[in-house]
């Protein structure tokens, strides 16, 4: 989204996080209203079509018998707009009807039969009830003049409250809704504009910038009336929805796969400590050059990333670290004020002081010096991740040593860094001095294949020290096995633990992170 500028604070009121429930029967639905209502949401859309052999005049006063906890949109779906009901449209209109005149505070209508159900009505609607005339399109995207143009019909209608639900084949479909977002704040039409499926996820966190009316919820995992949908437990606590405003920066990570990222929980959760305004989220994306470009305006501030894009994030920024450039690999970027992008390599940063200090804490050592300067570092593996570890090692002064199981990978490795190659049945027996340092940086040993180690129990013996990159599991066979040789050993989450302060600060403009509610969040949180 070429800078899609966010609206002003004073024209800005919160957005509703609305759980979209579709329970077999109306006891059931009202259990449910409750459940929303205990974790917070703000209303609640009742998709009494999925009710089971739904009888309007005995289901709809149960769900919406007074008091209510929470305010309630009624929605019956035809099956040609996604939904279940079949029958004809007099039918379902005379139950919307039955739901305003019970006390309904919000009654959806499509917008293919908007017109004819407000001739239906002429005149019935109780002045309180809110209609919201909505498109859904479970394809695709369309362009903004599409979409403002939809809005224009919808508005034509008469409706309260425009509703527009797209779906993502990309993520960067949701920058033109965003644009429709703050195309209607600023003429202060009330839209709910949200785009669905997995890559559309960010538009139901971020509609809360744009001035988006409600957004959309699932009571629980497993529960969404929409694909991608977050739980109403999400956007609150984890996404901190209620804080998110015009003002709000955006972060995120890049790549794909991202859900499972545990920076999404612990890097909000260390915004929310410091007061920070900003958000973090996945940007599930498989080309990253787009998206850099499509998200473009100033407040997109920080990006890390992932797989597969470090290598490709190199290409993508104006300014890089000088280590970055020499692994060609970056995790982090930065969008400078003046608007440039700068890459940073915060995994060796990450691995490197991982190792440093679990060394300091066992000795004495001279802390103007790395502990590692002049020791033998020896690194399994020859991607981009053994590349930041042998680049920083050798940055702090080690003898680094590489092997890697295709030979020619390792050489050339141990070339661009000015060490020594090894194949991996040389290292089996490797053992020229004690005091080894050995890092593994393969994915040997990561979920689901736990049972992998890239070197035999007997070999460990040899060093002093053993590092693993992989975090899950927190304890691999190399390092059970290490532990067992009596080793010192250091985990792939103290890595991570690291990685994520650093970025914190970078992301933040340099607010120091709260270290320890990170580390804590890193060694529990299981996602
Ligand atoms: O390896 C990692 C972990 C990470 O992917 C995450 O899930 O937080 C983020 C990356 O920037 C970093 O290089």
């Amino acid at each position: 989204m070429a800078a899609a500028a966010a609206p002003a604070p004073a024209a800005r009121r919160g957005t509703l996080v609305c759980a979209s429930l579709m329970a077999r029967s109306s006891r059931e639905m009202a259990a449910e209203v409750a459940a929303a209502a205990a974790l917070g949401a703000d209303a609640a859309e009742l998709q009494v079509g999925c009710i089971n052999g739904f009888q309007p005049r005995r289901d709809l006063p149960v769900l919406l018998a007074q008091p209510r906890p929470l305010p309630v949109i009624v929605t019956y779906r035809p099956k040609w707009e996604g939904g279940q009901y079949e029958g004809e449209d007099e039918p379902r209109f005379e139950v919307l009807l039955l739901a305003m005149e019970l006390g309904a505070e919000y009654v959806d209508i499509e917008l293919k039969v908007a017109d004819k159900f407000l001739n239906f009505l002429s005149g019935r609607k109780p002045e309180a009830c809110k209609l919201i005339v909505s498109f859904h399109n479970y394809e695709y995207t369309p362009s903004v003049d599409e979409l403002l143009s939809l809005v224009d019909q919808i508005q034509a209608t008469g409706a309260d409250i425009v509703k527009i639900a797209t779906s993502a084949t990309e993520i960067d479909d949701v920058s033109r809704m965003f644009q429709v977002l703050v195309h209607c704040q600023a003429k202060q039409v009330p839209i709910i504009g949200l785009v669905m499926k997995e890559r559309g996820f960010i538009s139901q966190v971020l509609c809360a910038k744009y001035g988006g009316y409600l957004t959309f919820a699932s009571l629980e995992k497993g529960k969404e009336s929409a694909p991608g949908q977050p739980t109403v437990a999400d956007l609150i606590n984890k996404y901190n929805i209620r804080q998110i405003g015009p003002d709000t920066k955006v972060i995120g990570i890049i790549g794909n796969p991202v859900s499972h990222s545990k920076s999404l929980t612990v890097q909000n959760k260390a915004f929310r400590s410091v007061g920070f305004n900003g958000v973090f989220l996945p940007f599930l994306s498989d080309d990253l050059v787009k998206f850099l470009k499509t998200f473009s305006s100033p407040e997109y501030v920080g990006f890390s990333c992932t797989m597969p894009h470090k290598e490709t994030a190199v290409r993508c920024c104006d300014y890089l670290d000088p280590i970055a450039r020499d692994i060609g690999a970056i995790n982090t970027i930065v969008r400078r004020p003046d608007g440039k992008l700068a890459g940073y390599n915060t995994d060796y940063t990450g691995a490197i002081s991982a190792i440093e200090d679990a060394i300091r804490a066992s000795q004495p050592i001279d802390p103007t010096t790395s502990p590692l300067a002049r020791r033998l570092f020896v690194v399994i593996g020859a991607g981009g991740a053994a590349k930041a570890v042998a680049y920083g090692a050798k940055e702090k002064g080690a003898r680094v040593v590489i092997a890697n199981r295709t030979f020619a990978r390792a050489q050339e490795l141990a070339r661009l860094i000015g060490g020594t190659a090894l194949t991996m049945a040389e290292l089996e027996s490797y053992h020229p001095e004690d005091g080894m340092i050995l890092a593994n940086a393969t994915s040997v040993g990561m979920y689901p294949n736990v049972n992998g180690t890239p070197l035999s129990k007997e070999a460990l013996g040899n060093y002093s020290i053993v590092f693993d990159a992989v975090f899950v599991p927190k304890e691999t066979r190399l390092l059970r096995e290490a532990a067992e040789c009596g080793i010192k050993v250091v985990n792939g989450l103290e890595m991570l633990a690291r990685l994520v302060v650093v970025q914190f600060e970078f992301f933040t403009g340099g607010m120091p992170a709260p270290q320890r509610l990170i580390r804590d969040a890193i060694m529990t949180n299981t996602q």
